[in-house]
């Protein structure tokens, strides 16, 4: 079977386990490390596909539970699909986006046919299965589509997270089965099993078994210390295929996309830049700005003094507080847009380190001047 999704490993930085190479999707290919904007309801908010476009932004992401509720996939798929609805003709992954309702929420019930769990905007009963979600993923035409998973709550004990993972591979095998456009859209599998490297193992073997064209590691970014993140993933990754891309689901912070990168993760996802942008704190080089603060009032220099982005080219400090202050929408945008920005370049940034083999010098020039603690 052709598949759609192919990762070309290009090389592997001699310094670190990181891995440079290009995601070839339908709608284009791309560098990878990557890090994958998040737009929920076919939006990154407040930012226009022409912006993403002149940052840089290769594949972004939308939700299936949150479209599926809102327009609902059949409208998307009348319009002719995500990209068209959406006007993005580059990549576009689509996750669940309920992993906050399926796993977390107290009114879900997980079994073997799938979850139920109530509508967040009604209170309605709803129910999702590995077919189902397949059905909307092949709907809504997203060029990556994620395999429907149990993301269990951290902590886990063990004895939940071994029932987990085994109901989680079987999901895995039942979206193969119900994939109905395998030619144009790439299924990956998510491997779970918490912070117990046994059962990590038992799940990669169990989605490796079923040939995915790409893994994502699952189950993290969901409140644990970041050293177990890493631990986690360090005997993770080298259990999946090196000809594989990999996805770090839900991350992250500039430090941790730095870390995921060096421990072998090539594509990354997370609402933190549009979301800390929306109530006015942003990322620069030097560290976080939380650009309310009264130190800023008289403040005409740059967010970032190191940042060639829009935002940083032409307005101040000053100006964008006035704005957030003022609650107007533009302020929003000029903040949404320099930390995507931000972390587009980051990844840049990773890539040539790779390139040259020094991504752990990198990782210490970086982590020094953003002020992160020495690891
Ligand atoms: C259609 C079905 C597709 O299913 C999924 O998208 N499943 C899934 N999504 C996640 C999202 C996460 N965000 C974070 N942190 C912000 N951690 C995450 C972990 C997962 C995960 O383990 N699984």
């Amino acid at each position: 079977m052709t598949t759609p999704i192919r990762f070309e490993l290009i090389k592997t930085c001699r310094q670190t386990g990181a891995r440079l190479g290009i995601l070839h999707t339908p709608h284009g290919s791309f560098e990878t490390p990557m890090f994958m904007p998040v737009g929920t309801l076919a939006t990154v908010k407040t930012l226009s596909p022409e912006e993403l476009k002149e940052m840089g932004a290769g594949v972004i992401l939308s939700n299936t539970y949150h479209l599926w509720l809102r327009p609902g996939h059949d409208i998307v798929a009348e319009a002719g699909g995500l990209h068209a609805f959406m006007n993005w003709d580059r990549g576009i992954l689509t996750d669940s986006g309920g992993f906050q309702v399926f796993s977390l929420s107290e009114f879900r019930r997980i079994e073997e046919e799938g979850v139920y769990f109530r509508n967040h905007l009604n209170g309605d009963k709803l129910f999702l299965s590995p077919e189902k979600a397949v059905e909307i993923q092949n709907a809504l035409g997203a060029d990556i589509i994620m395999a429907f998973d149990e993301c269990p709550p951290y902590p886990a004990t063990y004895e939940y997270m071994k029932q987990s993972i085994e109901r989680t591979s079987r999901w895995a095998e039942r979206c193969l089965k119900a994939h109905r456009r395998p030619n144009e859209q790439g299924l990956f599998g998510i491997v779970q099993g918490g912070e117990y490297e046994e059962l990590r193992r038992q799940s990669a073997r169990d989605l490796v078994s079923l040939d995915f064209p790409g893994y994502a590691v699952g189950g993290l970014s969901v409140g644990e210390p970041k050293e177990v993140m890493n631990r986690v993933l360090e005997f993770t990754t080298p259990l999946l295929p090196a000809d594989k891309p990999r996805y770090l689901m839900g991350v992250g912070s500039p430090d941790s996309l730095i870390d995921g990168a060096i421990r072998g993760i090539d594509m990354f996802d997370c609402v933190l830049p549009t979301r800390i942008g929306r109530n006015g704190t942003v990322m620069t080089s030097e560290g976080r700005v939380v650009i309310k603060n009264a130190q800023y009032a008289r403040d005409f220099s740059p967010l970032d003094p190191h940042c060639d982005c829009y935002t940083c080219r032409n307005y101040t400090r000053a100006y964008i507080r006035h704005l957030i202050k003022c609650d107007e929408t533009f302020g929003i945008r000029l903040t949404s847009y320099h930390n995507v920005y931000f972390l587009i370049k980051l990844m840049e940034q990773v890539r040539q380190a790779i390139r040259e083999d020094r991504l752990a010098d990198f990782r210490e020039e970086f982590f020094e001047r953003y002020g992160f603690n020495k690891p």
